[in-house]
């Protein structure tokens, strides 16, 4: 499933391409204002921080939400609290767009990742010109030295790249990238299994100054907790807040209770 995803992900970028060619992507994405600092935004502090996602739907759970508004549902995630802001941008399963990016970009204050099946610098470069300040990377779904490749432009174009991982050898990779924000989705992408323990198991091995983000299997404060106990700086919500009032569910997650320090 994590092939076909990156494939049709690469494929549609492929197509846009040929209306809009690298260079004038790449000046689009020189011409926008710098990128917001994601790292400061996210930085690990007293409370949990939420990156809140914009999804529509998802291929292991159908859809979630209509989602008329994207910028409306974003600007409600700012007001509720969250800390950046996750915008879907695949198309065939998750029914997002860059469409969807830009205009969340022109609503908010926050930083805006683009979450999408990232295997090409032109998506990247896209990416930029729509107004992400992050990017996500999969580490299960590249290659080195693509995987380098890709963090180094991000970097380069004065981004933040959200690695993610999903076992002790991804995890692995991602430290070897020196990537400064690592995420483990506790959902597999290829068989879209669910673990919640995944982010406990996983956590201690991530290096201190390291921002660590627990992804997927967020439904309720006592899910946050569980993570934040588990040592999450960050976490990132997608379907509980786009089926529920999220300035409401929001407050919620934000409420739970500060970690003991050990
Ligand atoms: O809706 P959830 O279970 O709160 O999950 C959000 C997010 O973690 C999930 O959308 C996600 C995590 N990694 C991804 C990679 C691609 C697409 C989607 C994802």
């Amino acid at each position: 499933m994590l092939t076909e995803l990156t494939a049709g992900s690469v494929e549609d970028a492929e197509r846009r391409r040929l209306s809009r060619p690298y260079a004038a992507v790449e000046a689009a994405a020189l011409a926008r204002p710098a990128a917001l600092d994601a790292l400061a935004a996210l930085a690990p502090a007293e409370r949990v921080k939420v990156i809140a996602e914009v999804k529509r739907s998802s291929p292991s759970r159908g859809q979630l939400a209509e989602i008329r508004d994207p910028a409306a549902l974003a600007s409600a995630y700012e007001q509720g609290g969250a800390s950046a802001i996750s915008v879907l941008t695949e198309e065939r399963k998750f029914g997002g767009s860059l469409a969807d990016l830009e205009a969340v970009r022109a609503a908010v204050s926050l930083p805006v990742l683009r979450k999408d099946f990232i295997a090409t610098p032109y998506q990247v470069l896209e990416a930029r010109a729509a107004g992400a300040d992050l990017v996500l990377l999969i580490v299960a779904a590249l290659e080195q030295p693509l995987l380098a490749e890709l963090h180094t432009l991000i970097l380069e174009l004065g981004m933040t790249p959200l690695v993610e991982t999903h076992s002790a050898d991804e995890l692995e990779r991602a430290i070897d990238l020196g990537a400064a924000l690592i995420g483990v989705n506790a959902r597999n992408l290829s068989t879209f299994e669910m673990d919640k323990n995944l982010f406990g198991t996983l956590s201690e091995r991530i290096p201190a100054g390291t921002i660590k983000v627990a992804e997927s299997a967020v439904l309720s404060a006592a899910d946050v907790a569980h993570y934040r106990a588990a040592g999450a700086d960050v976490v990132l919500v997608g379907e509980a807040l786009v089926t529920s009032d999220p300035i409401r569910t929001l407050s919620e997650f934000l409420a739970v209770p500060v970690r003991n320090q050990p």
